[in-house]
């Protein structure tokens, strides 16, 4: 297949790796020229994955038609604040019949569009050959080869098994899912739980706290999963639980490593340089806040974390509040039906 990556970050390049590993024409589209050049000449992505040896094969340029000729797949992964500028500046290059697959966890800041969304906003009538592409997988680990699990998420199993078999290899192995939305959601949500996981670690709590964050941050991306359409399945699934438990634990993960910081008392713009890539988690925040109201859906951890993200609030404090909220009742928000009769309330 010709298949062409926009965005040459951690997530773009390893993908890359992997898509010619499995034997695809494959062409890397980078913003900067100076990394085209690093790509071309050292077989290097030294900034966003060090250490790592460029198959001779991986095609790179810095002219997006080019990267787009005749492309059969195209995989978007920019930062979700940069997806729709880079969608709408490529659409009239992508070839009418190629699939519009993209590996990007987050939403759009201006309108809350989910990343399908923002591909179809531009490519109206595509549905059919939408994908996202997602799971626990760091980068790092991708382009080393080790083993890792993806789903590809599609509203037309074609396109989702023709996405399966592109990536399929002895040490990846992709399951197909028809919900997008639940899938998105998944990707998009577990990082703003890996801030707050990482918030605690910062604080000096133990593992109880963020088991707890884990498993209440789940709790709270589902009920806003289960109010936008998704199927509650797909969250217990890798695209959901999956994701969260690998951002919430890898040393690899930029959310979880900027939520430590953050919890050790450094200002937001002084962690954000450091880490020095996307960390979505942020973004994901204010979005998170938003749609929740839209909705009427409660997400008071994704609230709490925005408290401390935006309005200056103390992590000790925001975590005081979290536990003195008024008492909860764990299986009766998910299915009321799970309930005894003499627990019922009236
Ligand atoms: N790094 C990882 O392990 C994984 C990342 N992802 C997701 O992939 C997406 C991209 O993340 P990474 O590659 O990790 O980010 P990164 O920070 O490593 O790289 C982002 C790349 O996008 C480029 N970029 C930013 N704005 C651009 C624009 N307007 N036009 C063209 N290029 C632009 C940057 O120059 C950089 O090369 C994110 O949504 C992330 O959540 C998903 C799974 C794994
Ligand atoms: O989505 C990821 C792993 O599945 C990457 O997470 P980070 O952006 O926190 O590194």
């Amino acid at each position: 297949m010709n298949i062409s990556v926009l965005g040459a970050g951690s997530w773009g390049t390893a993908l890359a790796m992997v898509l010619v590993g499995n034997g695809h024409r494959t062409t890397l589209w980078a913003r900067r020229a100076g990394l085209v050049d690093e790509i071309r000449t050292m077989g290097t992505n030294h900034h966003y994955l060090p250490g790592v040896r460029l198959p001779r094969e991986l095609s790179a340029t810095d002219d997006a038609a080019e990267a787009l000729s005749g492309a059969e797949m195209v995989v978007y992964v920019v930062p979700s604040a940069s997806m729709a500028e880079v969608v709408e500046a490529t659409s009239r290059w992508v070839p009418h019949e190629a699939l519009l697959v993209h590996a990007v966890k987050g939403f759009d800041p201006a309108t809350h569009r989910r990343m399908s969304q923002v591909i179809l906003a531009a490519h109206p009538g595509a549905a059919s050959r939408v994908c996202a592409l997602t799971g626990p997988s760091h980068a790092e680990e991708v382009a080393r080869g080790l083993p890792t699990t993806l789903v590809a998420a599609a509203y037309s199993r074609q396109t989702a098994e023709r996405v399966q078999d592109a990536l399929m290899n002895a040490t990846l192995r992709v399951y197909t899912n028809p919900d997008v939305v639940g899938a998105e959601l998944g990707g998009a949500l577990k990082n703003i739980i890996a801030l707050g996981v990482g918030i605690a670690d910062g604080l000096g709590y133990g593992d109880n706290a963020k088991a707890a964050l884990m498993t209440r941050g789940l709790a709270e991306i589902s009920r806003l999963g289960r109010a936008m359409g998704a199927s509650p399945l797909t969250f217990a699934g890798l695209s959901g639980v999956g994701d969260l438990i690998v951002t919430c634990t890898s040393r690899h993960s930029r959310n979880f490593r900027a939520g430590r910081l953050l919890g050790q008392g450094r200002p937001l713009p002084e962690v954000l340089n450091e880490i020095g890539m996307v960390v979505e988690g942020v973004t994901a925040t204010k979005a998170a806040v938003e749609i929740a109201a839209e909705h009427g859906v409660e997400m008071p951890i994704s609230r709490a974390i925005y408290q401390v993200l935006f309005e200056g609030k103390q992590a000790e404090e925001a975590v005081e509040d979290l536990m003195g909220r008024e008492r909860g009742r764990e299986l009766e928000e998910v299915a009321r039906d799970l309930i005894p009769p003499d627990w019922q309330r009236a």
